[in-house]
């Protein structure tokens, strides 16, 4: 039986918790998201309810299979404060599941602001706190400063988008070419984890994944290369939407993230959620979908 992949509220840092989530359950992160066309294929109402019962499912099947959830905070906030708190009920299933849960909430704003945010999704005590949150750094990359300290003293941990998996992305994250927007931001977040591993506990036998990561898409294909971005020299973790729904496969994470493997997590949502409702669809879904992923990204 699996080691259980300690939730958020504990103090064992991120890194160290999701470096052996993969190594146990490999790099796939289901995705629940409450896209309408789900909604319906399972027979479900759009209403709090109909959602509690997707969140659910997902992590029923998910558990002691997979390594992560992330719960896109969007379709929880479409429903108003019935809506968070079932979003405060799926993180608490997933802490209790012993799955890590990322919360898609992409954040950013002014440092003061910045603070409310931190203290929502991050600490201890928060109903709402993740294992981790993704963040949007285009109010500055310091503007997330409470958050990477937060993230810190808790021991979870942030994914700053970077190179996203949408089209629309490139024309603000490539501005710059080699000397890209998205560049500058991954030298801010490796910069800020270099400052965060000095305090990290690290095992011999143990991938060392500081805690702050960043968004890239499984469906960028060369254009890391284009944009001045070299993951090898990046000491987070990577989250990478894109794989299944989106079009990106298998073989394109291994070109994009081969020499990363073991501190890579790969969304997939709608392409997980479309086998459901039934939990046995759901659960064989999960395995191909690890089984597939192994070949190019386990750790050797
Ligand atoms: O931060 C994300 O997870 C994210 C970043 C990105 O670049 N692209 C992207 O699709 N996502 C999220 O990934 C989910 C889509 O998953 P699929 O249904 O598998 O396409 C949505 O919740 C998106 O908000």
């Amino acid at each position: 039986m699996s080691e259980t992949i300690q939730g958020a509220g504990g103090h064992e840092p991120y890194g160290e918790r999701l470096a052996r989530a993969i190594g146990q359950r490999g790099p796939l992160c289901v995705g629940i998201d409450a896209h309408p066309a789900i909604m319906d294929a399972w027979g479900l109402p759009q209403t709090p309810a109909g959602l509690l019962r997707l969140s659910m499912t997902v992590i029923e099947a998910a558990e002691s299979r997979v390594s992560a959830v992330k719960p896109q905070v969007a379709w929880y906030e479409a429903h108003g404060s019935s809506g968070m708190a079932v979003l405060e009920q799926t993180l608490e299933a997933a802490r209790e599941a012993g799955l890590l849960s990322i919360a898609d909430a992409k954040r950013g704003d002014i440092g003061s602001t910045m603070e409310a945010y931190a203290q929502t999704w991050l600490s201890d005590g928060s109903a709402l706190a993740a294992d981790a949150v993704t963040l949007s750094p285009y109010l500055g990359a310091g503007s997330l400063a409470p958050a990477f300290e937060l993230a810190e003293a808790t021991g979870r941990g942030t994914y700053v988008l970077a190179l996203t998996s949408n089209r629309e992305g490139a024309s603000v994250q490539h501005v710059g070419g080699r000397e890209s927007v998205a560049s500058g931001v991954v030298k801010a977040v490796e910069a800020r984890n270099s400052h965060a591993s000095r305090a990290t506990r690290t095992d011999s036998d143990q991938i060392v994944i500081n805690p702050h990561g960043l968004v890239v898409g499984a469906t960028v294909g060369s254009s890391p290369q284009a944009v001045g971005v070299d993951l090898a020299d990046f000491s987070g973790s990577v989250l990478a939407p894109g794989y299944g729904a989106q079009g990106a496969t298998a073989e394109m994470l291994g070109s994009v993230f081969g020499h990363v493997r073991g501190r890579v997590l790969v969304n997939s949502a709608r392409g997980i959620l479309r086998e459901g409702p039934g939990l046995g669809q759901l659960r064989r879904a999960m395995d191909s979908a690890t089984r597939e992923l192994e070949p190019f990204l386990a750790v050797a």
